[in-house]
């Protein structure tokens, strides 16, 4: 049996051709249980989600939770559904229009923008089927996470690594690793926490930022995910000019009986409001679009857990999504990655945000 595909025609004598390609973390087809299940299956059958020896997981999984979750997952997800679909999709898909654009504008055309889910649909193996199709030879790669994780980017690099295994003309890959600290991105948080005050007319009594959690021992470990959670949150901190005390960090989404990173989200809000805080702001800046982790387990469990125990006053903070610093941001960030491909214009050049002028200083590490 041939271990490789057919390359398609002529991909060998055209001018190299240049993708981006956003990657998120998936979403079920459909707010159903019956959509939920093989969604779940994928994903909770990555040895990077679940690092449990298989002979201990399968019956576990199998046997129990595709048995009991789909149904509670798919009433969640019911609840948060958009007329064109899982907000996660919707928000994701909206991202690559808007950087297709953006870049366009800077000047930087004949580029190829596309995005796939790790889980579910569009894959990566038919977006990059497609990429190679249209005879995109550098691609790209932009896991949309902005605290590094193995789970998340990890999992999103073996899976472009395992696609390409059946590859016999291989294109150049890059990979924007972690943003967790990019100026851009930093300044596109303060400015909706900001945004947020002004609507409002007030600022909450704190500000608390709830990143998705993970198994402690990933920690312990080496994952440098915790670590880069609480850079995120410093300097936020630091440009929104909030004293450290009125900024909490905290983990949500725990699954499974094991210890998570700490603090936990919803136990800190309860507690906080038991100990007589009337108002809190929340955001959750390692998901830069709503999905069902921000949309129904902070903005409505975690308010009614707020409100029930006396707290008066949760201002959700939605996701980065389509606003316009963020495109900005990303389109900086995917710009200093292109600069070592291609030969940029000189607007683009002269437009690129403080972040990516640094990394193009000629002092710069490569
Ligand atoms: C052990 C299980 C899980 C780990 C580890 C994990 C890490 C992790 N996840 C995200 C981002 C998202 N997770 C989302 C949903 C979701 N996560 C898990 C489990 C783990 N996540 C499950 C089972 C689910 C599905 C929903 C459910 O049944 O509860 C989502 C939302 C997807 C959507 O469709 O809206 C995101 C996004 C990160 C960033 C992360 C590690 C840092
Ligand atoms: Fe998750
Ligand atoms: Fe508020």
């Amino acid at each position: 049996m041939a271990r490789y595909r057919p390359e398609p025609p002529h991909t060998h004598d055209r001018a190299p051709r240049t993708a981006i390609l956003l990657v998120n973390l998936g979403t079920p087809a459909a707010p159903t249980a019956a959509a939920l299940r093989p969604y779940l299956k994928q994903f909770l059958s990555d040895p990077r989600v679940i690092e449990l020896p298989r002979l201990l997981w399968w019956p576990i999984l199998n046997g129990i939770i595709l048995n009991t979750r789909p149904r509670k997952s798919a009433e969640k997800y019911a609840s948060v559904w958009m007329e064109e679909g899982s907000p996660l999709k919707v928000h994701t898909e909206r991202q690559a229009r808007l950087l297709a654009g953006y870049l366009g504008h800077a000047g930087i055309s004949g580029l190829e923008v596309d995005w796939a889910m790790r889980y579910g649909a569009p894959s990566i193996a038919e977006v990059l089927d497609r990429l190679r199709a249209q005879g995109c030879t550098r691609i790209l790669i932009v896991p949309m996470y902005p605290q590094y994780a193995a789970s998340t980017t990890g999992s999103v690099m073996d899976d472009v690594a395992h696609c390409l295994l059946e590859w016999r003309n291989l294109p150049e890959i890059r990979y924007v690793r972690s943003f967790h600290d990019d100026p851009g991105y930093i300044g596109a948080l303060a400015a909706s926490v900001r945004a947020h005050w002004m609507r409002e007319g007030r600022q909450g009594e704190r500000l608390l930022l709830s990143f998705h959690g993970l198994p402690r021992s990933t920690r312990d470990q080496g994952d440098p995910y915790y670590y880069e959670c609480h850079e995120t949150a410093r300097l936020l901190a630091a440009e929104l000019g909030l004293p450290e005390e009125r900024v909490l960090i905290t983990f949500q989404s725990r699954f499974g009986r094991a210890e998570w990173l700490q603090p936990y989200t919803q136990p800190t809000l309860e507690a906080l409001a038991a100990g007589g805080l009337r108002s809190v702001d929340v955001m959750c800046p390692g998901f830069v679009a709503d999905c069902l982790e921000t949309l129904e387990e902070i903005a409505m469990e975690c308010r009614d857990a707020f409100l029930e125990k006396g707290g008066e006053h949760f201002g959700y903070i939605p996701c980065l999504n389509e606003d316009h610093a963020w495109i900005e941001a990303l389109s900086a960030i995917v710009r200093t990655q292109l600069g070592h491909w291609l030969a940029l214009p000189a607007t683009a050049e002269a437009e690129l945000a403080p972040n990516a002028r640094r990394a193009h200083a000629p002092d710069a590490a490569d």
